[in-house]
């Protein structure tokens, strides 16, 4: 895993864009210089069966005209029959080592962690990154834990600082650098771009504030 690959990693399913085309977002924000895109297809709104297949495989065409590592959050399976870059799974999903298997070595796999032995577990299973938060309050995951600040992340860079790691949960322009001060590679957001009247511009302003910020560590 190229850890610069995570600086600005967006996340969006099609429930997260209102009545703006999720797809015509999704290439705004490649445009304005996505790293990473994770489709997290999920919650009320969101869609099922072919229109899902449909539309992930809509995203990932986006994704590959711009270079851009394609995850699927959740749908191994899906992943698997699309060939996508990559899972992303969390602490209910199926466990990290048996979708490594499924999905081999050279396949990116990302694993929600809320604490050191998550971790810990996390990379003895094979994960590539990890997702550490929320770091701060979110509206974009219903079943999200409470907020819990960039103290992880710190103490997971001190113990493993090789292992590729992104902040998520209400991270925006305003925020982001103390993520990155805090020692992550990158980070995930929805909201702050998928929710934005100007996906492109929103992208654009987060990536100069994050190369920044990167500037002076
Ligand atoms: N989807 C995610 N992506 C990341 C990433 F690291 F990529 F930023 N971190 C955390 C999550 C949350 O994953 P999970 O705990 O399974 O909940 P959900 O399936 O509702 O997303
Ligand atoms: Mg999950």
């Amino acid at each position: 895993m190229n850890r610069e690959q995570l600086q600005l990693y967006f996340i969006m399913g099609s429930q997260n864009t209102g009545q703006r085309d999720p797809l015509v977002v999704l290439e705004e924000a490649l445009r304005g210089g996505i790293t990473i895109f994770q489709l997290r297809e999920k919650g009320a709104d969101s869609l099922t069966g072919q229109d899902k297949i449909q539309f992930a495989k809509a995203c990932q065409a986006l994704c590959k005209k711009y270079h851009v590592p394609f995850i699927i959050n959740d749908d191994v399976d899906l992943a698997i029959a699309l060939d996508a870059d990559g899972v992303h799974v969390g602490q209910e999903d199926a466990s990290a080592n048996v979708i490594r298997g499924k999905i081999g070595p050279k396949k990116i796999l990302g694993v929600s962690t809320h604490s050191l032995v998550e971790v810990t577990a996390a990379i003895e299973d094979g994960a590539d990154y990890v997702g550490i938060g929320p770091i701060y309050a979110t509206t974009s995951k219903s079943d999200a834990k409470p907020p819990a600040g960039t103290a992880l992340i710190v103490q997971t860079t001190t113990v493993y600082p090789d292992l590729p790691l992104v902040g998520i949960g209400g991270i925006t322009i305003d925020n982001c650098q103390t993520v990155i001060r805090s020692g992550a590679d990158g980070i995930s957001l929805i909201s702050a771009i998928a929710a934005h009247e100007e996906p492109f511009v929103a992208t654009r302003q987060i990536l100069h504030v994050l190369q920044q910020q990167t500037k002076i560590l």
